[in-house]
Parts: C-alpha cells; structure tokens; sequence
C-alpha cells in the first residue's frame, strides 16, 4: 500500500481528493499498486466530509512518517512550500506540486536533491493546468532541439479578455467571476499583470534549454492597461490581442523571453484559444509546429494533471523520471531592450494623416489603422523596430503633441 500525503485543502487540492477517491480503482489498476491518501495537511478544518479525519496541521508529522512516500503539494505561495518540498524529498520522498511560483524559482535545486536521493519531483499542473506539457516537452519531443515556445499560458487573463472581446464586459467584472470560478491565484495581481504567464514560460523553457531562467530576467507586462479600444484596433488589423509568453533559443544559446500582451492574426492557431483554454505552441527543429490546447486552469483539470504525477512516482518508485535543468550563475537572457519586434501603437490627434507622418518619421513605414467608430485618435502598425528604438520614438511622438493611448507588440504567429 503506498501512503500518500495531500498539503493544501483549496481549489486543486479538493479536487485532488474528489479525483483520486472517484476514480480510485483505474488510478490503483494504472499504478501497479494499491493506494491511500493518509493525511491532508490545511490551515482549516473541513469537517462533514467524507475523508474529514485525514486532515492534520502539523507538516512534522508528514515527513517524520516513512509509510508515506509520495507528497502532493497544492498549497501554492513560495514559503513554507519550498521548505515543506526541499524536507520531504530529503527525507526520501516523491513529490508533485501545481505550484508554478515554486518551480519556476527553485526548480533547479529541488530537481537536484530529488535526484541525488533518486525521488521524483514532478509538476505537470504547474503549466497549463490539465493540458499535458511538460512530459511531452521532456519525453515526447525529447530528440528534437526546441527553438522556441510560445502561448497563451494564464487562463484567467485569457478568460477576462474573452469577456472583454466577446461581451464588452469590464475588466473587474471578468476578474471577479474568474476568481468565483477558481481560475484566479491567492493574489490576481499575479495573473492580471503577467507574473503567473511568466513563471510558466520560465518553466517551459528551463525544460527546453536546459538551464534555469528565472523569472527576475524575464521582461514582464500584463494587460492591466488594454482598453476595449485596443480590443478593437487589433480586430481593425485583422486579429485579437492576447496575453503571450514566448522563448526563443538563438544560435549561440542566448535566450530571447518575454511576456506581453501581444496583437495575433487571426488566422494564427492561438487566435482561437478563448475563456480559460490555454494554447502552447512548441517548435521542434525535427517536428515543427507542434500545438498543445486544453484547460488551462480549474479544479478537475488541475487535480487531474496532479494525480497522473502521482501515479508516475508510484509507478516508478526508485526511478528517477523528472525533467532536469541546471542552475547558472551566468545569466542566459537577453536583455529584451536588444530585441526587435513590431508595435501596434494608438495616438491622440486633431489630424490623422498629419500624425501618421510624424509616425512614420520617428518609426519608419507604418500601417495605419482605422475604426470608424473612435474619433480624434488613429492606430498604426510598425515594421519590426528595436524596442529601444519603439520606447524613444514612442517618447517622442508625445513630445511632438500626439499622447500614446496603447502600445502594444504585434506578433508573427
Ligand atoms: N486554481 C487553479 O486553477 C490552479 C492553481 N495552480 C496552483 O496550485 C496551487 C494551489 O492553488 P489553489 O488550490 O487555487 O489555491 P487555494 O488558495 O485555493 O488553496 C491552497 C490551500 O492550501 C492551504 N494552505 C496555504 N498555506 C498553507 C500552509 N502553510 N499549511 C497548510 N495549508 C496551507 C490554504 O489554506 P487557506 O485558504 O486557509 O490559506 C488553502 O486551503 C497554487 O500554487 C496555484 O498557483 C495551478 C494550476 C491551476
Ligand atoms: N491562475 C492560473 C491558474 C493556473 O495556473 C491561471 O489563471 O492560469
């Protein structure tokens, strides 16, 4: 009988329980073994449950306890998980976690002392909820050098701008029911202004490259400042905006990572990835194109991504199985400010044509936009420029009387 400790009792972790003891008998069959979840660690109590005697509140008694082998962490936050995590995979034991913040800062030397102690730490929940991503990306595509990765990564930022594309919802109104609904982190700042996105392109692309990049390097922006205007210029260009991390390898192992929301054209894959899905596209030098799509966030899709690990670390009980990357002192970022890309920009102006001349004098040839129904402004896109160069010009274009409304990246995907 293998024991199995569950920490954290909130969206995913009842969903954990809900999961296993639904299915239990096809999760044992598949597991080669007979399975019990023995203690479930909160703050709270959950009384009127069916399995409401396992819970406990001391973490000491989950490590000290060697009947227990393989430890679910779901209880989100850095600290105590980090120290809960590096104690128990010390102490000899498997552990899987949903927790993005915690891998994405200190995968590295936790995957390190699991394998030194030939445990796994495992965390397929930690990326796109219940889509799988990370066994594909380490096993499935493991022959191929992955050029680059990019996606839609955070299912509450995609659900909100659905609400605000689809609906013309406000923005606090979508956040809201995506916290009702589960999707949202502990603190939404993290989703809403791209930190959630973030740490999932840090882990994707730690398991591509090999190496640890942490999220500190990784140039960040959420959509806090998209309007329903911008909504409607990126339809005018022929897309919809989304909110993107993206990662790419160039040929001396530098690393180009970002996360920004982003103008798609509509004809790209990502495009029609809506509500709470999430689509992460993966480009493999011997594959190509490959596209992973599914939930992106919630409960059972979440909890079904935490079970499977647990299987896996039963299933292979003394076999080392995790995805594995090193910690670099040199720091393998570019600095995004060295990249290029093109910008969809949104001015004030009495004239349109005069301020598209004073666009194309500080940014070279733009395409200009036009919704009919916003007056007193025009919306232009840019060649692929430097983002210095966009920061300045977009300066200047203020200096000369034209206030920037929106800027936003426009991608080629
Ligand atoms: N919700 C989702 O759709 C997804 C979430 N994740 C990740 O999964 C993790 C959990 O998320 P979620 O379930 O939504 O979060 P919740 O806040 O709903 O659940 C966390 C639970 O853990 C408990 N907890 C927190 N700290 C401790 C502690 N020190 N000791 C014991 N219990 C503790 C909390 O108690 P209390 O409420 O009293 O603080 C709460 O019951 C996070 O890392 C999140 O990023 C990943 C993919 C999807
Ligand atoms: N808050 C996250 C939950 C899953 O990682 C999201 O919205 O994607």
């Amino acid at each position: 009988m293998f024991q199995i400790a569950l920490m954290g009792h909130g969206v995913v972790g009842s969903g954990v329980a809900e999961v296993f003891y639904k299915n239990r008998k096809s999760i044992e069959k598949r597991a080669g073994q007979e399975m019990e979840i023995k203690y479930i660690l909160d703050l709270r109590d959950f009384p009127g449950l069916a399995y409401s005697d396992k819970f406990i509140k001391d973490f000491e008694t989950i490590v000290n306890d060697d009947e227990v082998k393989v430890v679910a962490e779901v209880m989100g936050g850095l600290h105590p998980a980090f120290e809960f995590v590096k104690r128990c995979l010390e102490a000899g034991k498997s552990v899987v976690t949903s927790n993005k913040e915690l891998v994405a800062a200190k995968g590295a030397e936790l995957l390190a002392i699991a394998k030194a102690k030939n445990v796994n730490f495992l965390f397929e929940a930690s990326v796109g909820g219940g889509i799988p991503i990370i066994r594909p990306l380490h096993q499935c595509l493991a022959a191929n050098e992955i050029d680059e990765i990019a996606g839609i990564l955070n299912g509450t930022t995609n659900f909100i701008l659905t609400k605000m594309i689809r609906e013309g919802m406000a923005f606090s109104d979508a956040l809201k029911l995506a916290q009702e609904l589960g999707y949202a982190e502990k603190d939404p700042t993290a989703d809403v202004e791209g930190i959630d996105a973030c740490r999932k392109i840090c882990i994707l692309a730690s398991i591509a490259f090999g190496k640890h990049i942490y999220p500190e390097h990784v140039y960040t922006e959420g959509i806090s400042k998209i309007t329903l205007e911008d909504v409607s210029y990126a339809e005018a260009w022929g897309g919809v905006i989304k909110l993107i991390g993206r990662a790419k390898r160039d040929e001396n192992g530098k690393v180009t990572i970002m996360v920004s929301p982003a103008f798609v054209s509509g004809e790209s894959q990502l495009a029609s990835v809506s509500d709470v899905f999430n689509g992460i596209l993966v480009r493999g030098d011997a594959t190509g194109d490959v596209v992973f799509y599914g939930k992106g966030a919630g409960k059972l899709p979440t909890a079904s991504a935490v079970v499977a690990d647990v299987i896996d670390c039963v299933k292979n009980w003394g076999i080392f199985k995790a995805p594995f990357w090193v910690a670099e002192e040199d720091d393998a970022v570019l600095d995004y400010k060295d990249t290029e890309i093109a910008f969809y920009l949104r001015v004030r102006c009495d004239e349109a044509d005069k301020a598209l001349n004073k666009a194309k004098e500080l940014f070279g040839e733009v395409t200009p936009l036009r919704v009919p129904s916003l007056t007193g402004e025009v919306g232009f896109v840019t060649g692929i420029i430097g983002e210095e160069q966009a920061q300045k010009a977009a300066k200047a274009m203020e200096s000369a009387g034209y206030p920037v409304l929106g800027k936003v990246r426009v991608l080629d995907y």
